[in-house]
């Protein structure tokens, strides 16, 4: 079985505005605007013997509504570390709020599926 890397992920979505202060003010990103977002949440481990889980959803999904509550229908450049609110400062924020309570998180990634982008973090 060692051969073998498990990875199980959990999905989830918010809404959120944002705007980007890095451009000049007759940008259309400088002006406050709103995103449906949709993550996953990849974790890797051993599934236990007893529950031949790596790790519940249930457990899992209860992580994400914390963090999932910090950023949906909220202004993101208002949320602390996140001032310059791209998919990759968001990808980063989620994982490092959820590296402390999900062991064997190995990536988040952070998708605006209406214009097909993402960005992933991944542990290295
Ligand atoms: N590397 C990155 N580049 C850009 C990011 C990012 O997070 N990382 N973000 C943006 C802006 O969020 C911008 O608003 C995206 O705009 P656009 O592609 O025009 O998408 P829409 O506004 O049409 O999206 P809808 O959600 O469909 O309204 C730019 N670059
Ligand atoms: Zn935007």
């Amino acid at each position: 079985m060692s051969a073998f890397v498990l990875e199980i992920s959990k999905d989830f979505t918010f809404d959120a505005a944002h705007h980007f202060s890095h451009k000049d003010a007759a940008h259309p990103f400088s002006r406050m605007h709103g995103h449906s977002f949709a993550g996953t949440v990849t974790l890797s481990g051993a599934p236990a013997s007893e529950s031949g889980m790596v790790r519940d959803f249930w457990e899992i999904d209860a992580q994400i509504a914390k963090v999932r509550d910090q950023l949906d229908h909220r202004l993101l450049n208002e949320v602390e570390g996140l001032e310059h609110p791209s998919l990759e400062a968001i990808a980063r924020w989620v994982f490092e709020k959820l590296d402390p309570v999900l062991p064997g998180l190995v990536s988040v990634e952070i998708r605006r599926p209406s214009c097909g982008e993402k960005a992933v973090l991944r542990r290295a």
